[in-house]
């Protein structure tokens, strides 16, 4: 999120793609303005704690006139970094990252694989799903000609360590690690680790134990 935002509570914050999605629908109908009252039936969120949300946008109703769609729409766009294009750098063109490669998040506009890196003198040279496959050798060259800040790890995980450590001397910001390998990382690097196994096994615990989906809490 963009730095003007970081002043809005977290469980306003979190309520901002619900409001983006309902606006977004509304605008592409053709409506102009929305009183929070329309809002709240259709988010599920009351009209006050609507009204409280949106004065820290800036976006003050009016009695008997209500929002103004554009504005607000403009406004979640830029908060929520619609706008903003995230470049993202897959390393390990293997089994997992060919497929992550192909499917590249299409859906999610805001985010896009824009170049590969591998080992394998096969893949490099090539394109996979129109992303282009380059030799480790030009890693942080590459990363900085192409200002990317997220890294997504697919690599064998005995080499992880060594790579990370070579992201250190890059823009890099996040890395999604899918390896098994626990990563050392300057405080600048922030590293989300998804580990399927753990994933499956706790869902296997928790159909054995929670049968009841109501039961748990998301
Ligand atoms: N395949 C899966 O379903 C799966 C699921 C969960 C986690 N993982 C983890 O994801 C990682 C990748 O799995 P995979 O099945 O795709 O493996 P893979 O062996 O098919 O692919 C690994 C790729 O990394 C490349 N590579 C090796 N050393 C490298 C280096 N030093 N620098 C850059 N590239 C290098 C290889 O050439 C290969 O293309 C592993 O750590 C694995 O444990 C895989």
């Amino acid at each position: 999120m963009s730095n003007e935002t970081t002043k809005i509570p977290q469980a306003t914050a979190k309520r901002l793609p619900l409001y983006y999605r309902f606006l977004k629908n509304l605008h592409s109908s053709g409506k102009q303005r929305v009183s929070s009252a329309e809002l709240s039936e259709a988010v599920k969120v009351d009209s006050a704690t609507i009204r409280r949300d949106f004065s820290y946008f800036g976006a003050l109703g009016k009695k008997g006139y209500g929002y103004n769609v554009n504005y607000l729409l403009s406004f979640f766009r830029k908060t929520l970094d619609q706008d903003e294009l995230t470049k993202v750098a897959l390393i390990g063109v293997g089994n997992l990252g060919t497929a992550f490669l192909n499917y590249n998040f299409m859906k999610n506009n805001n985010t896009k694989i824009t170049c590969a890196f591998d080992v394998d003198p096969g893949k490099v040279g090539t394109l996979i799903g129109d992303v282009p496959v380059f030799a480790m050798d030009d890693l942080e060259k590459h990363l900085n000609e192409e200002e990317i800040s997220v890294v997504i790890l697919t690599v064998p995980a005995q080499v992880a360590q060594l790579i990370t450590d070579r992201l250190g001397n890059t823009n890099v910001k996040g890395i999604l690690n899918f390896t098994p390998a626990r990563l050392n990382v300057a405080k600048s690097i922030r590293v989300h680790h998804i580990d399927l196994a753990v994933e499956l096994q706790s869902l296997v615990y928790f159909l054995k134990h929670y049968p009841n989906v109501d039961e748990t809490e998301e």
